[in-house]
C-alpha cells in the first residue's frame, strides 16, 4: 500500500536503501553506480530511485534534512518491506583528526534531538548502527583504501547551533562529528527489526559554515556511496549463505 509521503508500492523498494539527505545526491548516486533504474517517488522532492550494483537490487531513498523527516522516511521503508538501510550523508567534523572528505562509519548517535525524544518518551537510549553493517562498511573502505574513522557521532535538530566550543567538548567524548539524522534512522530501524547504518563524509569543522571545495567534497561523497555499496554486496553475500 502507498505510503503518506514515500509515495511507492510494496516491491517498489529493495531489500538494500541508501538513504541521503540530499535529493541531487540521490539522483547522482541511482544515475552513476545503478543499472536499470526506474524512479519510484519523487514526492516532496524525496526522490526514490531503484536499480541494481553488481546484480544486487539497491533502493536510494531521500531521507530530506533532520531526525522528523528521516523518521517519517525510516517508518514508511519499513512498511514498504525494507531491510537494510544505510544512511550517506555529510557531517561536520568534531576534531581536525577528521580531515575534509573523510568517511566517519558511526557505531552509534549521541540523540540530541526531539524525535527520537517523543518516540522513547524521554527514556535514556542508546541509537545505535547494526554491527553487521558497520562491519561490512569498515571491510569495504579498508578495501577501497578510503580514509576512514569508525565511532561516534552526534544526531542534533539546530544545525547553527553547534559551536567549536560545544564540538571541542563532544570530541572529548569520543564524538567524531555531527550530522542530523542517524539518530532517528538507529531508533526507528531497531523498532521495526531492520539493520541500519550511517555513513558520512565531513562537509565542514563544526561552527565553520564552510564547506570544503567542490571537488574535496565531491570525491569524499563517491568513495562514501562505494563504500555503501560494496557494503552491500558484502551482506547480501552473506544474507544468500544465511
Ligand atoms: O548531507 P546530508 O545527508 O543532508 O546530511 C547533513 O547535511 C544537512 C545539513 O546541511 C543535514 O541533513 C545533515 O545531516
Ligand atoms: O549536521 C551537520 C552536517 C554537516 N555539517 C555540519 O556542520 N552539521
Amino acid at each position: 500500500m502507498s505510503q503518506i509521503h514515500v509515495r511507492a508500492q510494496s516491491g517498489d523498494v529493495a531489500d538494500y536503501v541508501l538513504l541521503p539527505g540530499d535529493p541531487n545526491r540521490a539522483r547522482h548516486i541511482a544515475s552513476t553506480y545503478l543499472e536499470g533504474v526506474t524512479e519510484y517517488t519523487s514526492h516532496r522532492q524525496l526522490l526514490g530511485f531503484t536499480g541494481t550494483y553488481k546484480g544486487v537490487r539497491v533502493s536510494i531513498q531521500t531521507t530530506g534534512m533532520g531526525c522528523p523527516s528521516a523518521a517519517i522516511v525510516t517508518e514508511e521503508l519499513a512498511r514498504l518491506g525494507a531491510k537494510t538501510l544505510i544512511r550517506v550523508g555529510t557531517l561536520g567534523g568534531a576534531t581536525p583528526a577528521v580531515a575534509p572528505g573523510d568517511l566517519v562509519i558511526a557505531t552509534a548517535a549521541v540523540p540530541n534531538d526531539g524525535t527520537t525524544r517523543q518516540l522513547l518518551g524521554g527514556a535514556p537510549y542508546a541509537p545505535a548502527a547494526s554491527f553487521e553493517v558497520v562491519e561490512a562498511a569498515a571491510h569495504a573502505a579498508r578495501a577501497l583504501n578510503a580514509p576512514h574513522h569508525v565511532g561516534l557521532v552526534m544526531t542534533e535538530d539546530a544545525f547553527y547551533a553547534s559551536t567549536p566550543d560545544h564540538a571541542r567538548l563532544w570530541a572529548s567524548r569520543g564524538v567524531l562529528g555531527f550530522e542530523m539524522e542517524a539518530s532517528a534512522i538507529f531508533l526507528v530501524a531497531s523498532m521495526h527489526g531492520l539493520r541500519a547504518a550511517c555513513l558520512t563524509a565531513c562537509s565542514n569543522d563544526i561552527g565553520d559554515p564552510q564547506l570544503v571545495s567542490d571537488d574535496v567534497l565531491a570525491a569524499g561523497v563517491d568513495r562514501m556511496v562505494q563504500v555503501a555499496l560494496e557494503a552491500v554486496v558484502r551482506l547480501d553475500a552473506a544474507d544468500k549463505k544465511a
